[in-house]
């Protein structure tokens, strides 16, 4: 044992002729906020259902707690809001996470649970009549209810408006100070950009970055500088940190860079003269997107 909570090693998961996951090796420390972020179909989900033990893996090993996940111990301490969770439709919320809390052997106690997702004025609606976010709360209350040391929420705020997805926010914040490891997938980079303590890039099955949030945004975000100057392009090339560059017949220059201020404080130090100095930084979206090649999902 690694002392990880969550150790994929050497993973692979085939459907049929889909390779979903490919050699995935991944470690997380407990305690720790992990999003896994990448487009559809780039193995998330997949990789959730190897580590609550739902799917079996085609390669290596999963661990969950030091244990096996589909160990009735280990999945006792886990707890997972599934991307659709099908909710018992005739309960009232309240008898909904009564009824989950009695599964577990220590679970939370059930108006802390439903304060923690925000259902405390919603406890006697039925689930079945529930709008599209709050459902999205109940089934986050489902997963709390067992007080797990590992919490798994794929794709949680999907559906939630911007309030919802506030508080949510500031309830998974609550749980991490609690020491909870939690793992959770996105679509929304500036929300794992804000939350997580690691971001780990997958596409195709693969992990194609994995980093605190800045450093990743250090590593793949890009700055565009666009000036008008005499220079031709190999004297463009050659400024400092210039990873790309275009210039036109007019003699625009579009720049590519991580470094915009080492490049333009370059430039000036040259001497040349340039004009219509324009700074652009690359969103993490669009760095994300160069990163996965993907459009957006
Ligand atoms: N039960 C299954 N049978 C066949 N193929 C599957 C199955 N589950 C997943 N796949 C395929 O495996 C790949 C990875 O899917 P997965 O759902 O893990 O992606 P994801 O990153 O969670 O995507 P999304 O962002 O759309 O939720 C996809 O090509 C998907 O079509």
């Amino acid at each position: 044992m690694t002392g990880a909570a969550i150790e994929l090693s050497g993973v692979g998961k085939t459907f049929g002729r889909v390779q979903a996951l490919q050699g995935l090796d991944l470690e997380v420390r407990p305690g720790e906020l992990t999003a896994l972020l990448g487009p559809n179909g780039a193995g998330k989900t997949t990789a959730i259902g190897l580590m609550l033990g739902l799917l079996r893996p085609t390669a290596g090993a999963v661990r969950v707690l030091g244990g096996d996940p589909r160990d009735a111990t280990t999945r006792a301490q886990v707890g997972s809001m599934p991307q659709e969770s099908a909710l018992p439709a005739a309960l009232t919320v309240r008898e909904a996470v009564t009824l989950f809390a009695r599964m577990y052997p220590s679970p939370l106690p059930v108006d802390e649970t439903l304060a923690l997702a925000d259902l405390l004025p919603l406890g006697g609606r039925r689930a079945g009549a529930l709008s599209g976010g709050q459902a999205r709360r109940l089934a986050f209350a489902l997963a709390m209810v067992g007080n797990p040391a590992v919490l798994y929420l794929d794709e949680p705020t999907t559906g939630m408006d911007a309030g919802s997805r506030q508080g949510f926010w500031a309830a998974v914040e609550r749980l991490k100070r609690g020491g909870r490891t939690i793992l959770l997938t996105t679509h929304y980079l500036e929300e794992a950009e804000r939350t997580a303590d690691r971001v780990v890039v997958m596409n195709a099955g693969r992990i194609l970055a994995d980093g605190t949030p800045g450093a990743l945004r250090s590593s793949i975000a890009t700055s565009h500088v666009r000036f008008q100057s005499d220079l031709v392009l190999t004297e463009l090339q050659h400024l400092p940190g210039v990873e790309g560059a275009e210039v036109d017949e007019r003699g625009h220059a579009t720049l590519t860079t991580r470094t915009p201020e080492a490049l333009l404080t370059a430039l000036v130090q040259s001497g040349t003269p340039f004009s219509q100095l324009e700074v652009t930084r690359a969103s993490l979206e669009d760095a994300f997107m160069s990163l996965t090649g993907s459009v957006k999902a």
